[in-house]
């Protein structure tokens, strides 16, 4: 009784949804904005109330068949949207529209492609969620149609991020889908991705499964989203995309969204972008960055940046801070030290070699907690944590497009909060490129209060002492800071060679060790995969942890997953806003005025404390790729053709002379040999000879004493026989086909003695 009641049940639904979409596409149709317009700004008189009536006054009259222009909209209840999704976003607390969302919607939603900028923290990931599910509902989208949208993001917790989103709208919907990320194991993933309709996955997995996976099908494919679109379509992402875009149908949506969108015409070329409507919401404004973010920047000597942050932590036990630094190394070290210094608020480390598990773990936590999470830049990009209070920049980010995401972490959607970035003064660079008028970024520099600053090296020198691994991980993270360093693309702000020996080896003892491990710069075959120039460098830093080669063509973002020290002040520049940085007082850095940004020669004496005078190194980072730098014993760079000689070891390279003199060495040898045997062969053939002869003589001695007994004409008769005899045996023809066949042996085992001695020769 009860199942034809269900199927009614489900017809129904059917009919209702058909009803409904009927009604959307209508509307859709009808009230779609113009291409290249923007929504009005938002009317005054909205209050809660009215605007709920309002809304209902749009559906009504949606349903009536009198359709609104739905591109001024300020609420998602005002859109053509399903039901269903409108009440999971309703339940989910979303009602009024951010920028992004209002001027991007409209136009996602009748069918664009659309490339949409907007700061950090703004809302872009429901401007893209939204159309997805309501194209896949309108287009009555089910498991069996297979992948209907892919969303790829450039790293699994953003991946596991988004797809969170799309379960919290989607929740009222039939789709299936699902976030491949590494959690799952790639077998298990095979079987049921098949039968997936959203994809949220990093290019590399999802060419995995292109690779791998029978029968992986999307040539259905409605959808196409690139969240932080311009790090997907670079360089880094390159070959994997163009194998996707290989792979999904041409006559599809395209949405690309970032903080800081590509306008590469060759990017956009390549996702092959019909019509695309250019929405960057915030390109007027007069920042790049959250509106209600404070940012500062402190100069920092490398060797002073460990007490930096030690002091900062210290100062903020109540604030939930999360610390960028370039590498696992340095992330895992600083991560240990300080937990072993019990600074007094829980700490946290993440980074790409984690488990998925454990990094969403941590991520649970830290979003729960006041905590110093130390992390690298996995997770500078898209990761929404609420309520981060600061966001600080222990080693320089690679590009204003990373700083701003860095700092987006916080910040976020209409909350308020901090940054701050520690510079060596050698990165100067990084500074005018960030207060650059195109950068807009208003940042504060700020000089430390030295009497605040906490000298910890001696105490990090201790728990080294204590603890011998940390040690090991101590030497590491300070090859991979000058890995990371050297590694970088920008020399003008990533310059090793400005920085001293003396630096080097005061940010060494900073981090607690006894000695400068030694670095060498190495470049290594040209066309060496990916993969196995991370292999080499793993290998090498394996087993020598002291020594270690850098790969000048190692992506430094296979570095990131997996830093510096002093103050020098810079006066704060006067800064038409500057009560908005009355809340960064609290750092350690009361304010200075002034205008200008130059160093202050006796605070560096004051407080770098430098034990000698500065030595620049002799590092050409501008040769040619293929050439090595190699430093000695203190440090200073070795003149490549100096160290040639040096670094040809005989098991590095075999040279061609020294193997065809060998070859000749070994034939003159064999031909001695060779010599020898034949004498010792002739030889014994004349003492076998001998020996027969002696056998055949003492023979006929025997017979003719035998003769002599007898009667007389008998002997003559068998001497004579005998003699025949004798003839015969040595004249007959048989037994010169015997002395042959006995050449013959001679020979052949003359050459198997040959062969085996060439063997021989030849394994030793
Ligand atoms: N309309 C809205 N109303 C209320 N909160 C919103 C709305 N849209 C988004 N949010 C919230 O704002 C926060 C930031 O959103 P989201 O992560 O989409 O930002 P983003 O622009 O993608 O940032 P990023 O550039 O860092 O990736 C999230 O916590 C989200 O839930």
């Amino acid at each position: 009784m009860r199942r034809p009641q269900r199927r009614a049940l489900a017809k129904q639904s059917r009919a209702k949804d058909g009803d409904e979409i009927r009604l959307l596409e209508a509307w859709i149709d009808a009230g779609k904005p113009l291409p290249g317009t923007k929504p009005p700004p938002p009317s005054e008189e909205s209050s809660a109330a009215n605007a709920r009536a309002r809304a209902r006054d749009v559906v009504a009259k949606a349903a009536a068949g009198d359709y609104s222009d739905y591109g001024a909209s300020t609420r998602f209840d005002e859109l053509p949207l399903s039901k269903k999704t409108k009440d999971a976003l309703r339940k989910a607390g979303y009602k009024e529209m951010s920028e992004i969302q209002r001027a991007a919607l409209p136009h996602a939603l009748c069918g664009h492609d659309v490339l949409g900028a907007a700061k950090t923290g703004s809302g872009k990931t429901l401007a893209f969620v939204i159309p997805v599910i309501e194209k896949l509902y309108r287009e009555k989208w089910s498991q069996e149609d297979g992948v209907g949208c892919i969303i790829l993001s450039p790293t699994n917790d953003l991946a596991g991020q988004i797809w969170e989103v799309v379960r919290k709208v989607g929740k009222h919907h039939n789709f299936s889908g699902g976030a491949i990320v590494k959690r799952t194991g790639i077998e298990q993933e095979k079987e049921r991705i098949n039968s997936l309709n959203i994809l949220v996955c990093t290019p590399g997995r999802l060419v995995q499964h292109f690779d791998e996976t029978p029968n992986f099908d999307c040539s259905n494919l409605q959808i196409l989203v690139l969240d932080e679109a311009d790090q997907i379509l670079d360089k880094n992402f390159k070959s994997q995309v163009d194998i996707i875009l290989s792979q999904i149908p041409k006559a599809r949506q395209t949405l690309l969204f970032s903080a800081t969108q590509t306008k590469s015409v060759k990017d956009l070329a390549r996702v092959s972008l019909k019509n695309p409507e250019y929405i960057s919401v915030h390109e007027q404004a007069s920042t790049a960055t959250p509106d209600n973010l404070e940012q500062c920047a402190m100069i920092v000597p490398l060797e002073q940046k460990l007490n930096m942050l030690w002091s900062f932590i210290k100062r903020h036990l109540k604030s939930k801070i999360l610390v960028f630094l370039s590498s696992v190394k340095q992330v895992k070290f600083v991560y240990e030290i300080f937990k072993k210094l019990r600074p007094g608020i829980p700490l946290k480390c993440m980074h790409g070699r984690m488990k998925y598990e454990v990094q969403q773990a941590i991520v649970a936590e830290f979003s729960e907690s006041t905590s110093v999470l130390f992390s690298t830049d996995i997770f500078a990009r898209g990761l929404d944590i609420g309520n981060v209070d600061w966001v600080v920049q222990v080693d320089c980010p690679e590009s204003v497009a990373l700083y701003i995401h860095r700092v987006g972490r916080t910040a976020r959607y209409n909350k308020k909060g901090k940054s701050l970035i520690f510079l060596c003064p050698e990165e100067e660079r990084m500074l005018e490129k960030l207060k650059a008028t195109e950068s807009k970024i208003p940042i504060n520099v700020r000089k430390p209060k030295v009497e605040q600053l906490e000298q910890i090296s001696q105490n990090v020198a201790a728990v080294l002492v204590k603890f011998p691994n940390l040690q090991q991980l101590g030497k590491r993270a300070f090859v991979t800071y000058l890995k990371s360093v050297y590694l970088q693309g920008d020399k003008e702000v990533f310059d090793l060679s400005r920085f001293s020996a003396e630096s080097f080896a005061a940010y060494a003892s900073s981090l607690g060790l006894p000695v400068t491990p030694k670095i060498r710069f190495v470049s290594h075959k040209k066309n060496v995969s990916k993969k196995d120039m991370k292999d080499i460098d793993v290998k090498q830093m394996k087993h020598k942890a002291e020594v270690i080669e850098i790969n000048p063509q190692v992506n430094r973002y296979m570095l990131a997953d997996d830093g510096p020290d002093d103050d020098i002040l810079y006066p704060k520049k006067p800064n038409t806003d500057a009560n908005i940085y009355d809340g960064l007082d609290d750092i350690l850095s009361p304010k200075v005025p002034g205008t200008d940004t130059h160093m202050e020669p006796e605070k560096i004496d004051e407080l770098a404390a430098r034990p000698l005078k500065k030595k620049k190194l002799k590092i050409n980072m501008h040769r040619p790729v293929g050439t090595r730098v190699k430093y000695d014993d203190e440090g200073n760079a070795i003149d490549p053709l100096a160290s040639l000689a040096e670094e040809v070891g005989p098991e590095d390279v075999i040279h061609k002379d020294k193997i065809l003199q060998r070859y000749a060495e070994m034939l003159r040898e064999m031909q001695e040999d060779d010599k020898e045997d034949k004498a010792q062969h002739k030889k014994s053939l004349h003492e076998k000879k001998f020996e027969k002869k002696m056998k055949l003589k003492r023979r006929r001695q025997e017979e003719t004493d035998a003769v002599s007994d007898d009667s007389g004409s008998e002997p003559d008769r068998n001497q004579n026989m005998s003699s025949k005899g004798k003839k015969k045996y040595f004249n007959n023809s048989d037994d010169d086909e015997g002395g042959d066949a006995a050449k013959g042996r001679d020979l052949l085992a003359q050459q198997e003695a040959l062969a085996l001695k060439l063997l021989g020769k030849m394994h030793d």
